[in-house]
């Protein structure tokens, strides 16, 4: 059996990435893998413990008993940790606000790549959008399509706030602003590397983003399969 194609997108918080990526593998009849959900399953993980994020030695530690499983079916999206479905309570604010913590420790970073490359690699598909922040330069540097989707950050504060209508629209940009600030001291996922194709969804809807991202799908897979 064959590799699958991997399909590298990277982008800042409400860029699109996960909603985008979703309906892209529907099209394609690719698998879709949230490398995001990982680090938020272990920040939820973390917080289960009755623990603080910030404390590099705790997620370690938090991490040794983290028994977690992800769907890559685009149409039946679920994260588990152990017998419980984290699917919702991952999304929950106090997790978006611990999830940066996490994600700043070397070796879960290191851990979770080695996972995402084996849930690709055992997929069963014969592609797989993969997207999260360091997955063009870091988890799939090689992948044959790599491609930076991002918007202007009003826009995405915009889109989020619209998700979230509970809370209030700038207590929602500012966490969404102060996740980037915090997360882009660990990756680079503002600027494309050399080799990254930038799709800007700032003037364009839903499903032009999802259109613009298959043209650049299509033009760097033909032949290839
Ligand atoms: N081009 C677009 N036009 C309008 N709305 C969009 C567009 N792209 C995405 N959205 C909407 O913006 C919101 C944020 O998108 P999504 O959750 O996919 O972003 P994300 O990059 O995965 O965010 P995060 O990194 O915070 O998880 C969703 O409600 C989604 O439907
Ligand atoms: N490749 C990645 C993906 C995610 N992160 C961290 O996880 C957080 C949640 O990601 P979402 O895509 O669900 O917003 C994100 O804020 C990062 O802290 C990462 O470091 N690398």
């Amino acid at each position: 059996m064959t590799d699958p194609i991997t399909i590298a997108i990277d982008g800042p918080a409400g860029s699109g990435k996960s909603s985008v990526s979703k309906e892209a593998a529907r099209r394609l009849g690719y698998g879709y893998l949230d490398t995001g959900a990982a680090y938020r399953a272990l920040a939820w993980h973390v917080l289960e413990h009755g623990a603080d994020t910030s404390d590099a030695a705790a997620v370690v530690d938090a991490a040794g008993d983290f028994d977690y499983a992800i769907s890559l079916d685009p149409d039946d999206y679920w994260v588990r940790v152990g017998q419980a479905s984290v699917t919702e309570a991952i999304r929950e604010p106090r997790v978006s606000s611990a999830v940066s913590g996490v994600a700043r420790v070397p070796v879960i970073r290191e851990q979770v790549n080695v996972l995402f490359r084996r849930l690709v690699a055992e997929s069963g598909r014969p592609g797989v959008i993969v997207e999260g922040r360091d997955i063009t330069t870091v988890v799939a540097p090689d992948a044959p399509v790599r491609i930076l989707l991002t918007a202007a950050p009003e826009v995405r504060a915009a889109r989020r706030s619209a998700e979230l209508t509970t809370q209030d629209a700038a207590a929602v940009a500012a966490a969404l602003h102060k996740r980037d600030a915090s997360d882009s001291q660990v990756v680079d996922f503002l600027t494309a590397a050399p080799g990254v194709t930038v799709v800007d969804s700032t003037d364009l809807d839903f499903a032009q983003t999802v259109d613009a991202v298959l043209a650049v799908v299509r033009s760097g897979t033909e032949g290839s399969r």
